[in-house]
């Protein structure tokens, strides 16, 4: 049902009794209100500490920009120099009805344009007789993929109007599982080699022990298995680590590199890879007989092979480059293999390496001495339990939180025989000093408000955005770095892009810069949310839901890690809001923020001013008023940067179709909450800057689309099947359908590209991949 645009900023602002903020953060934030009053009077009192960054960047912004009385009189250097283009870019939105080429679809549907927001100048009004064929006209040219490269003329429809109602947030009362993170006791006390105590002390500047290690590190040092869950950032990388360097270095006589392999590290990602083979370096300091080596896609095979014939002692692969080596590298020897560690084990299951981890554990038993095995995840699920019982042999099963009991359980949990649903019903432990919040965005202002928090969180913080695919990071990457990194008020702000079809250099150029700075946004993938640890990350954004409650805890894990602080914001759509429930069942709780308090932010300074018709004016409904018109005249500056070029269209339109492929792969168990038919395309498309819903999909999925009630339908529902047409099915993804599995493992393996791409043994993995798609869908069909 729709709702009035101001009914539901009304229910925006007013103050949400169901889910009260925690005291901390309602001490923090003033109201939208009190700042927009605060700036007009120059107010410069009462700020608490997270306020005043927001002062103090609203201020240095300030000194940039004119004010908004001396905008006209005193422009900055910027303005001065193209006074006319900067007007053009403020009335933007005016001028595209002026030359009004073509109404969006949004306005066939009936959504008003931006009219009442910015009312055009009266000669705007005046029709012309020739209106009708240029519309006509304007349409064709768009369609033609925007051929009118910079003219940036058509009107944004009304981005406030004609969105579905945002429901309250009810919020069960969950308990979250508590881990206490360090320990009293130090690495001196355990039965280590002193330089490894002096190497920890002095090279990796650490001395107290987590909770983590004191339980696993005796654990290795006897010799057994173990199986290790705890939460994200609490340590688990030295509780392998040291044990593993204090066994190697105690064997006698010494091992040399003509030994090969004695320890082998399997992690599912490049960039973790490269991570723990740095760890792994700092440890061996004192110990430089041993030699550690990273495997890992993306790099040159020669180079490696060459390096695995002059000997690696501690092997840190990727699981897909370490069977390629197994099959085409001869010199690759496990006789002599004694460690074997799985970090992030759920995760190299879930990407479906578990067929590569077959060719490596059977390479691995063929031969070789008894073998110490450890699994290591912050989320060990029921998959990981099963490669547990066929790779660890009487393991000790360490988890740092404790057991919680059913009634630990609570929210509203959906009913469901799906046994993935029943596979997923654990609790998972987030740290305590993670402040999680979720921000519930009618699709169409998805991405003014992801823009909004950016611009306010950018300047002294590292914020991740995660986004469900390559092309829609790509597509962000390039809009954010045009349009907001333009203004003057912006200097510092910096966009950098991590996913799994860049280049590994590129790849590793991001994830060391990212890592050094001060401040800045990464756009990325799943890729970047296991295992990374890239310091003073201080925001986590999804900005399109993870897949799993896991990869939930994954993803915001890369902050308030090993006891530091860290927020983190979850984009859900209005029909999306159940997932909190989800979550719920987890025990992760979460706080809900108001969109219009995130919007506000663009009250901090005039970079993104209309008209301003309502800025003298102090009253609520001015200030909500204020905000959609710079929410507004943001959105347009999108649409324009999509619309001014073909390659731009193209690209977002690439970047919808992903997202919408990649809305497929959500697991049955999480279908009700998120599934393709609840989707509006236009709207989608609209939070990709584009002004209509590309050719096809929008009429392919409205005839029965969202909100088609069908029999055949819930048939279709009841059998578990997709009731998104094939042929719709094949609009959206570009290819025949098949079983959600095979699409979800397909996806993530592309996304976490292993580098096997160039070989034979991906060619033919591509091929029997083919094989088994069509095979799934012809099952299905
Ligand atoms: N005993 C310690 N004292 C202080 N800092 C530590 C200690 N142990 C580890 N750290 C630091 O804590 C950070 C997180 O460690 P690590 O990456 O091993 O966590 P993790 O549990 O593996 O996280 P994730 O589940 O996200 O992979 C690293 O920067 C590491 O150097």
């Amino acid at each position: 049902m729709m709702s009035p645009a101001d009914e539901q900023l009304s229910l925006n602002l007013c103050t949400d009794v169901s889910s009260p903020r925690p005291p901390s953060s309602r001490r923090k934030h003033l109201t939208t209100q009190q700042r927009w009053a605060s700036k007009k009077r120059g107010d410069k009192k009462s700020f608490t500490s997270s306020e005043d960054q927001t002062r103090f960047s609203f201020k240095q912004r300030k000194q940039k920009l004119p004010s908004t009385e001396e905008g006209a009189a005193a422009p900055s250097a910027d303005f001065q120099k193209k006074p006319k283009a900067e007007k053009k870019r403020k009335f933007s939105s005016v001028e595209h009805k002026s030359q009004d080429f073509a109404p969006a679809e949004e306005e066939k549907e009936g959504a008003v344009s931006s009219e009442d927001l910015q009312a055009p100048p009266r000669k705007v009004r005046e029709k012309s007789p020739q209106k009708k064929e240029r519309k006509i006209e304007g349409k064709k040219k768009e369609k033609d993929g925007g051929k009118e490269a910079g003219h940036g003329s058509f009107k944004t429809s009304s981005l406030f109007k004609h969105n579905p109602d945002i429901p309250d947030i009810h919020r069960a009362a969950v308990c979250q599982l508590k881990e206490k993170i360090f320990t009293s006791d130090s690495f001196s006390e355990l039965d280590l080699h002193p330089h490894l105590v002096a190497t920890l002390n002095k090279v990796l500047n650490v001395s107290t022990l987590t909770s983590v290690q004191k339980q696993t590190i005796p654990v290795l040092q006897s010799g057994r298995d173990a199986l290790v869950r705890s939460q994200t950032g609490s340590g688990k990388t030295l509780s392998y680590a040291v044990p593993l360097v204090q066994s190697l270095q105690s064997i006698q006589p010494k091992v040399s590199r003509s030994d090969g392999p004695l320890a082998l590290v399997i992690v599912p990602t490049r960039e973790l890879a490269v991570q723990t083979f740095q760890i792994f370096q700092k440890l061996l300091k004192p110990f430089t007989w041993i030699v550690p080596g990273v495997l890992m896609g993306g790099e040159k095979r020669k180079a490696e092979k060459a390096r695995i014939r002059k000997g690696i002692n501690i092997l840190v692969s990727t699981p897909g480059r370490l069977v390629d080596h197994i099959k085409h590298t001869l010199s690759i020897a496990f006789s002599a293999v004694r460690w074997l560690v799985l970090d992030e084990a759920d995760r190299t299951l879930d990407l479906g390496f578990d067929k590569d981890l077959t060719v490596i554990l059977n390479s691995l038993n063929s031969t070789g001495p008894a073998r110490q095995n450890v699994l290591l995840s912050a989320t060990l699920t029921l998959g990981v339990s099963r490669l547990a019982d066929v790779c660890l042999k009487d393991p000790v099963s360490i988890q740092v939180s404790g057991p919680s009991s059913s009634s630990d359980h609570t929210g509203s949990s959906h009913v469901t025989s799906d046994t993935e649903a029943a596979n997923t019903s654990e609790s998972f432990a987030v740290p305590e000093a993670l402040r999680q919040f979720a921000v519930v965005v009618p699709s169409k202002i998805r991405l003014v408000c992801l823009a909004a928090f950016v611009l306010d969180k950018c300047k002294d913080n590292k914020v991740i955005v995660f986004v469900s695919s390559c092309e829609a990071v790509e597509f962000l990457h390039s809009l954010f770095t045009s349009v907001l990194t333009r203004p003057a008020a912006y200097p510092r702000l910096s966009f950098q892009r991590l996913h799994g079809n860049m280049k590994q250099e590129e790849r590793s150029e991001v994830f060391q810069l990212f890592s050094a700075s001060q401040s800045g946004v990464l756009l990325c993938t799943d890729v970047a949310a296991r295992g990374l640890d890239l310091p003073l990350v201080t925001w986590i954004v999804q900005y399109t839901p993870p897949s799993s409650a896991a990869e939930y805890v994954h993803r915001v894990g890369r902050t308030a890690r090993i006891g530091g602080r860290g927020s983190s914001l979850l984009f859900l759509t209005p029909a999306e809001t159940a997932f909190i429930s989800e979550l719920a069942n987890h025990n992760i709780s979460l706080s809900e923020m108001k969109l219009q308090e995130i919007l506000s932010c663009l009250m901090l300074d005039d970079t993104y001013r209309g008209r301003g018709k309502y800025y003298s004016k102090t009253s609520s409904k001015a200030l909500e008023q204020e905000v959609r018109e710079r929410a507004t005249v943001l959105q347009t500056e999108f649409e324009n940067f999509v619309h001014s070029d073909a390659q731009s269209l193209q690209a977002a339109k690439k970047a919808l179709q992903s997202y919408l492929r990649a809305y497929t792969t959500y697991p049955a168990h999480l279908k009700h909450i998120f599934h393709i038919r609840f989707l509006h395309l236009g709207h989608a498309a609209k939070s990709f800057g584009l002004r209509d819903a590309p050719g096809g999909l929008s009429s392919a999925l409205g005839s029965k689309g969202p909100g088609t009630k069908g029999k055949n339908k819930n048939v279709a529902r009841k059998q578990g099947k997709s009731p998104v047409p094939n042929r719709v099915q094949k609009q959206i993804t570009g290819k025949k359908r098949f079983f959600s599995g095979q699409r979800e493992a397909g996806m993530l393996r592309s996304e976490f590209s292993n580098g096997l791409e160039g070989g034979d043994s991906s060619k033919k993995r591509k091929k029997k991949r083919k094989k088994e798609e069509l095979s799934g869908s012809q099952e299905e069909e």
